[in-house]
């Protein structure tokens, strides 16, 4: 849609309200046993498998996508009578595309590429489009890109219209997430209203983090992100996608995210193609937590190497 400078102005953030909600959500639902275990089966299913470090090699690339394709142990799924669970995508840089879409072949796991000069943002503005567009060709199906941070500590939302747009144009039939670094962006008010201009510019998800600020995905800033989309949906009808990333490692947290998309958006927001955990390590702890329920024991964490 056109950019709303209206509507933009007029969202604001209680922020008080917004933390005294969010410290209670890790305490309004709890999920035991044989549920936990579906839930936590689901939490796998909406996992972007992510290696994102500059020692990354082919054979790391091969093994994370072998985990995407097998997330947990055969004989854990059989006992939990799960046939078919991968994980919802394979996130690397650029530069790994292709041997992720090569070990993801035969398989409909799409690779996600970080894009835009990510983390930061700030090579040039034309190399930035253009490397969307070598990553598509290589085999990305969803595309990351970092949004300018500069245009909302500044106000600038026209200039941050304009970015999004452009760079959605740029991704073609490829999903665009638009990671907003939200560790960055000062205020949740800035949070807000960039959420709402970069779904206004056409993005299909918005990201709340690189995974590399020092503050990453946090439940503050997960509500503020989810009620935008709340209300942007209410507005216009669009459903777009929410993806928590940095930090999120432990079952238990990928639960309270799960039951606050149930709660505040609904079931759709419990499938791939509206909701995903950008994690590099979570896998693991998940796995874990399942064997325990299945066997009673704890397995040492290298049971469980890569995710
Ligand atoms: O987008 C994904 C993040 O970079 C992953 O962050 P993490 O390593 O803290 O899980």
């Amino acid at each position: 849609m056109a950019l709303d400078l209206d509507w933009v102005a007029a969202v604001q953030a209680n922020t008080s309200a917004i933390e005294r909600r969010a410290a209670t959500l890790p305490g309004r639902r709890s999920v035991k046993k044989d549920f936990q275990a579906a839930w936590l089966c689901k939490a796998i299913s909406l996992i972007d498998l992510t290696t994102l470090a500059g020692d990354d090699t082919e054979g790391r690339v091969k093994r994370l996508c072998a985990k995407a394709r097998q997330p947990v142990r055969a004989e854990l799924l059989e006992k939990l009578g799960m046939t078919g669970l991968t994980t919802g995508a394979v996130c690397v840089y650029h530069d790994m595309v292709e041997a992720a879409v090569r070990a993801l072949e035969g398989t409909h796991i799409p690779v996600a590429a970080v894009s835009t000069g990510f983390p930061a943002g700030l090579s040039p503005y034309k190399l930035r489009l253009a490397e969307i567009g070598e990553s598509v060709k290589a085999g990305a199906r969803e595309i990351d890109i970092v949004i300018s941070r500069r245009h909302v500590l500044t106000g600038d939302w026209q200039a941050l219209y304009d970015e999004m747009q452009e760079m959605r144009a740029a991704c073609g039939q490829a999903h665009v997430k638009a990671i907003l670094a939200t560790g960055e962006l000062g205020t949740l008010r800035n949070v807000a209203r960039a959420s709402l201009v970069c779904m206004m510019a056409g993005a299909d998800f918005i990201k709340t983090s690189t995974g590399k600020e020092g503050v990453n995905a946090t439940l503050p800033v997960s509500l503020t992100m989810i009620r935008c989309i709340r209300d942007y949906m209410d507005r216009t009808g669009v459903k777009v996608g929410y993806k928590p990333a940095g930090g999120i490692a432990k079952a238990k947290d990928a639960l309270v995210y799960l039951s606050l998309m149930k709660d505040e958006l609904g079931h759709p927001w419990l499938q791939p193609d509206l909701f995903r955990f950008g994690a590099s390590s979570l896998l693991g702890d998940i796995e874990r937590q399942l064997e325990h329920h299945l066997t009673g024991h704890y397995s040492a964490a290298n049971r469980h190497a890569m995710g």
